[in-house]
């Protein structure tokens, strides 16, 4: 592979919450063009990890760099799409999809003002995760999988070379699963790395460069995505996934148990 650039690097990160140890020195690497899965069980810092990169957590110990630069002074976040876990997101204030959208876009406005080309941006989004029809509804009036395609738009109405989400397709439909999935296909066959949060690699595994797996704050495994260990084999899982096409689904991966 050579040395590609790394575009998140995390080097003996530690962090605390509530006064617990969460990531106990985690190395984590994302070169560019890569797409790398966050797996482990309900609990083991996935989250954690991913929110210390966008500043959102306080880290105790460690480096981390985005695009070669010290968090600390990294300035261009309009270069980096961050979507988050859904549930932290869905809040009571009515906005339309388009505000939404909208408002992943702001970073690249210059002066804060929406000219034509980010009214475009924003469209392009919408239409990549087939959301254009439905752009001047509420997003209270969306199901979760068409609010989940909602923020992936808002994430990539900034046109950013790096996405980071978390568990983008937890409590999304079949439908909109294989529609993200297209619309994450096409972000890195344009070039986007991507660092993901997921519980199983299901419809995103053709895409997964690499896997990193975390077990009570610490990496377990840095390499080839799992092989299918059988459904649900992680242990403390405990999400709601659609599994009502059983049939029609593509196979799922448990991940390492
Ligand atoms: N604000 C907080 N205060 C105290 N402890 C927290 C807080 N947020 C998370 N934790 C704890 O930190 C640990 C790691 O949480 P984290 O959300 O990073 O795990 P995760 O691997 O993403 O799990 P999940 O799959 O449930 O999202 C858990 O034990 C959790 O209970």
């Amino acid at each position: 592979m050579g040395e590609r650039e790394a575009v998140i690097s995390l080097s003996k990160v530690t962090a605390e919450l509530g006064g617990r140890p969460v990531l106990r020195g985690i190395d984590l690497t994302v070169h560019r063009g890569e797409v790398v899965a966050l797996l482990g069980a309900n609990g083991s810092g996935k989250s954690t990890a991913i929110r210390s990169v966008i500043g959102q957590v306080p880290t105790t110990g460690g480096g981390i760099q985005i695009f070669g630069t010290p968090r600390r002074r990294f300035k261009d976040w309009a270069r980096v799409g961050y979507v988050p876990q859904r549930t932290t997101a869905a809040g009571g204030v009515p906005a339309t999809v388009t505000e939404v959208v909208s408002s992943g876009r702001l970073s690249r406005a210059r002066f804060g003002l929406m000219r034509k080309a980010d009214r475009e941006a924003v469209t392009r989004a919408l239409e990549l995760v087939g959301m254009a029809d439905r752009a001047k509804d509420s997003v209270d009036a969306l199901s979760g999988g068409q609010h989940q395609r909602v923020l992936i738009a808002r994430a990539l109405a900034a046109e950013p070379e790096l996405l980071i989400m978390d568990e983008p397709m937890a409590g999304v439909d079949l439908a909109s699963q294989e529609i993200l999935a297209a619309t994450l296909r096409t972000q890195v066959a344009a070039g986007a790395s991507v660092l993901l949060v997921l519980h199983e690699l299901g419809p995103l595994e053709p895409l997964i460069d690499r896997a990193v797996v975390l077990r009570d704050g610490c990496v377990l495994h840095d390499g080839p995505p799992p092989k299918a260990l059988g459904q649900h084999a992680l242990p403390g899982h405990d999400h709601v996934h659609p599994h009502t096409h059983a049939a029609a689904e593509p196979i799922r991966t448990g991940l390492l148990s």
